[in-house]
């Protein structure tokens, strides 16, 4: 894609980099959805325009996840200033800050034991577990995607206090009350990124949260494929705003 192309694509943020606060998604946006969560490759070209975006932005660049936070700091390491791990129930708000936990309710032994045997019943389903919450992914056995389901109704999560989400090619239970529109409003609350306008960019139902707070606060909120059709050319688009000034900023 030609940088002339990807500046066509979505709206500049009509704000100076002194105003914005970058808070970004970080599977199917920045990276390439990938057959496993462990296999994600992320390129030195976006270590390199996220750290300019960053530094441009006072250090206002955060990693809004349904991933938990070492996760990020193993592939992004050193780069964001904030991360918000499964969807905000884990924040940390500076590189050397305490990690915060929400208290919430606890997963039920009874749950993982029956997902441990699911994914042993179904070779190539997979179960990644959270502080508070819980994956099935079906990626690599798609035949499974409604059994799944049915299983993870039977529990009832609700009445426990979680709820079930459909995510990219799995189900995930996490706990009620938290999403990324919260992540983000709290992650606003505090330097550097207090009074900033948030440019949240997701490709997911879970990121909805997040679009809708980043432009209920005067931000930008973007998705993949609607605003950019890929990730190729979102990363053009951030790539474009790391090094740019006027037009590219809309400023
Ligand atoms: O909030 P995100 O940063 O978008 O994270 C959402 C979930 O991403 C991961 O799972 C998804 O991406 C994997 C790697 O591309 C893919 O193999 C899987 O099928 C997807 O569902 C991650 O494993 C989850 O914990 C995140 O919640």
């Amino acid at each position: 894609m030609s940088d002339e192309s990807s500046r066509k694509l979505v709206s500049a943020p009509a704000f100076p980099p002194s105003e914005a606060a970058f808070m970004l998604d970080f599977d199917g946006a920045l990276v390439e959805i990938a057959p496993t969560p462990d296999a994600v490759v992320v390129p030195p070209e976006l270590i390199r325009t996220l750290t300019t975006l960053r530094d441009k932005c006072g250090g206002a660049l955060a990693i809004v996840t349904g991933r938990p936070i070492a996760q990020v700091d193993h592939f992004l390491p050193g780069i964001p200033f904030a991360i918000a791990g499964e969807h905000g129930v884990a924040m940390r708000r500076s590189p050397d800050g305490a990690t915060e936990r929400a208290s919430l309710p606890v997963l039920p032994a009874q749950w993982l034991e029956q997902a441990d045997k699911l994914a042993k019943d179904w070779p190539g389903v997979t179960i990644e577990r959270k502080q508070a919450g819980l994956v099935l992914h079906f990626r690599g056995r798609p035949d499974s995607a409604e059994l799944l389901r049915q299983a993870v109704d039977g529990w009832q999560v609700e009445k426990s206090g979680f709820h079930v989400q459909a995510a990219k090619m799995a189900w995930e239970i996490r706990p009620e009350g938290i999403d990324k529109g919260h992540a983000v409003a709290s992650l606003l609350e505090q330097a550097p990124f207090t009074g900033r306008r948030p440019i949240f960019v997701g490709d997911d139902v879970t990121d909805l949260d997040g679009v809708r707070e980043a432009r209920a606060r005067g931000g930008l909120g973007l998705m993949i494929p609607d605003d950019f059709p890929d990730v190729p050319a979102y990363r053009a688009w951030l790539e474009a705003l790391a090094g740019g000034e006027g037009d590219q900023w809309g400023v």
